[in-house]
């Protein structure tokens, strides 16, 4: 190449020195990771020279053996991966190593930024895969020589100390795959010994599909796992596995080891991380599960595996029955995959089960972390409905501490006559119990579940009966409440003090509110909002509304309906001054007191011009 020194010199992208930065500043007590990513990356270019080499006929170097050699050269402190695997281009040389691969890490990194107790966690920073930049925290120059599989592109060299450029060069290599050359810093000196390389790779990377060597010996066993007798397998190893198929540093909370025969032949293990994934709404969120064909790697977060609510799921699939060349498209409209699918979630749902028949503290724990995605499954699978229902879990007016209560728990401890499971959707379950919505409930004994989802209510709502009890929000207009409770709400006779408030709110209210209405419903609150005329609850309200692209759909009604209660003092104080001049702003007061109730503000600027006159 003959460029200028300055002309082949690259500025790293900003993402990246800020990826840098925290590599360096958080990571540091993990710093043995740079080699588990660096195998992992090793791994990943061979299965994919593997699977190409089915295919093309002009793949350079088609017969290198697939491996990874690690060796040292302790006179200058020098420690090199080199993989005979896919090589990259000059091109793929800038664009992969100088992107962040993950766009959650990209947000990650974002977040750091104003969050630094975060930066703390190296387990949540671990979700991520900080990836090749790991290499910075033990080296001070990092050279990449690389080959591509592709015959005429020529073998570069990439060389960084990390600290904000790199640069390109033409490389000698001939050989086609990448060697990475890592100049320890000189307090590394560690990762300069043979036996302290040899354990990290046992520990991290021992079940890589292919052979990782040093000085001519096999250091890895790269027999695969699921292939294995379960009864041979001892829960480290599994542990272990996990860590390397998830690329993970939590240890599983669960996993299902099976393989099938008929309908179709599959083996597989699938494991539960312990913590649910920090983003759950990213919409790119990552399938786990990595899928094997005859022993060849085909690809990675296989989203056809499993239906998507159980994206969380890490773990690997191989099948006998799929062809080798089966590709991207092709899986999604596969009758195999479509049964693998079937079964692995039938088996997963069952495990479930037994797990919360078995250990329910542990499902507890599963639930706290991945029930919602459970919810999403109940919601969006229509033909696995009756199998998830079960494995519901709420808190409730009667159970405050843990979600233990299912709804066969909840049926049976209904009242006589009583015909829904109500429940009550907010922002938390301690703002939950002192809502207003609940006192009617708590009153007559009968148990409201309580949700804190933004999805739960739509999910709820969208449910068939449950043995017969249909689910009502508290919030509803009509709560189908038994006999002889309905006459306990039912719009009392009021005096004529209270007829007139009720006029002169329904005018004052009019942008806000729809209906008026008394109720002896409430015993401690003044007010409460419930649906009548809209039927939307404050939750889905809120969904549908906030800053997303619902906003403002026209046909969308936006107004509340209002109850009093008429015993309560402020209610009656205020009927007996409608003719007071502030009349009309002690109103829009109740307005408020009725959002405050739920938690909420609405314009809160109205509110302190109300309050401020109070306080003088
Ligand atoms: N040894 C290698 N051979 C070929 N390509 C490589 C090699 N190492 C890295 N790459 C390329 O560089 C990209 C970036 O690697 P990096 O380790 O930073 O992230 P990643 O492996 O994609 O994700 P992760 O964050 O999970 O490690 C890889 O996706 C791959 O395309």
């Amino acid at each position: 190449m003959s460029t200028t020194e300055s002309a082949n010199t690259h500025e790293f992208k900003t993402e990246i020195k800020e990826l840098l930065h925290l590599i360096v500043h958080t990571l540091y007590s993990h710093k043995e990771i740079f080699l588990r990513e660096l195998l992992s990356n090793a791994s990943d270019a061979l299965s994919k020279v593997q699977f190409e080499a089915l295919t093309n006929d002009n793949l350079y170097d088609k017969d290198q053996p697939l491996e990874v050699k690690v060796s040292i050269d302790k006179d200058n402190k020098q420690l090199t991966i080199e993989d005979t695997g896919i090589g990259m281009t000059e091109a793929q040389l800038i664009s992969q190593i100088g992107t962040i691969a993950h766009s959650g890490t990209k947000k990650f990194i974002n977040e750091l930024k104003e969050n630094q107790d975060k930066a703390k966690n190296p387990e949540l920073i671990g979700q991520f895969g900080v990836g090749f930049y790991s290499v910075f925290m033990v080296a001070d120059k990092v050279t990449i020589e690389t080959k591509s599989m592709e015959a005429d592109a020529p073998a570069v060299r990439w060389e960084s100390d990390g600290l904000g450029t790199y640069a390109l060069s033409e490389s000698e290599r001939r050989k086609r795959g990448t060697a990475i050359t890592l100049h320890l810093k000189e307090d590394e000196s560690e990762f300069l010994e043979k036996y302290r390389i040899e354990n990290l790779i046992k520990q991290y990377s021992n079940f890589l599909p292919f052979p990782v060597m040093m000085e001519e010996e096999k250091v890895n066993t790269p027999e695969a796992l699921w292939r294995r007798n379960k009864s041979d397998i001892t829960d480290e190893e599994y542990k272990e596995f996990y860590k390397q198929v998830g690329n993970a540093w939590d240890e599983p909370s669960h996993w299902e080891h099976f393989a099938a025969d008929a309908p179709v032949q599959f083996t597989s293990v699938l494991y539960v991380p312990k913590s649910a994934p920090y983003e759950y709404y990213g919409q790119d969120q990552e399938h786990g599960l990595k899928l094997y064909v005859k022993r060849v790697f085909i690809q990675d977060d296989c989203k056809e595996l499993v239906p998507k609510f159980m994206r969380f799921l890490k773990g690997v699939v191989e099948s006998e029955d799929l062809p080798l060349n089966v590709s991207r498209e092709s899986i999604q409209n596969d009758r195999v995959i479509t049964k693998i699918n079937k079964v692995l979630t039938k088996k997963f749902i069952d495990g479930l089960k037994k797990m919360a028949e078995k250990d329910g503290d542990k499902y507890q724990e599963f639930w706290k972390q991945f029930g919602r995605y459970i919810k999403e499954g109940v919601h969006g699978e229509m033909s696995l409905r009756e199998k998830l229902l079960p494995l519901l879990r709420f808190y409730s007016t009667k159970q405050v501490d843990n979600p233990t209560v299912t709804l066969k728990s909840y049926a049976e401890g209904k009242v006589t006559d009583q015909k829904a499971i109500y429940y009550a959707v907010g922002e938390s379950i301690e703002q939950l119990r002192r809502s207003p919505h609940l006192e009617f409930f708590t009153r007559n004994d009968i148990e409201v579940l309580l949700l804190t989802e933004p999805m739960d209510d739509l999910i709820l709502n969208g449910l068939e009966p449950f043995e017969e009890l249909k689910f009502i929000n508290v919030e509803s207009g009509d709560l189908e409440l038994p006999e002889e409770l309905k006459k306990e709400i039912e719009e009392p006779e009021v005096s004529e003090e209270l007829t007139a408030l009720k006029e002169k709110v329904t005018e004052v209210l009019t942008e806000k509110i729809s209906k008026v209405r008394f109720s002896k419903a409430l015993s401690d609150s003044p007010c409460r909002f419930y649906n009548e005329s809209g039927g939307m609850s404050h939750n889905v309200r809120k969904m549908m509304f906030s800053g997303g692209g619902m906003a403002g759909m026209p046909g969308m009604p936006m107004k509340r309906d209002l109850e009093l209660n008429p015993e309560h003092r402020f209610v009656k104080a205020l009927s007996t001054r409608l003719e007071n001049e502030s009349i009309a702003d002690q109103i829009k007061l109740l307005y408020h007191m009725a959002n405050l109730l739920e938690g909420n503000v609405d314009d809160a600027q109205e509110l302190a011009g109300l309050v401020l006159p109070l306080l003088r």
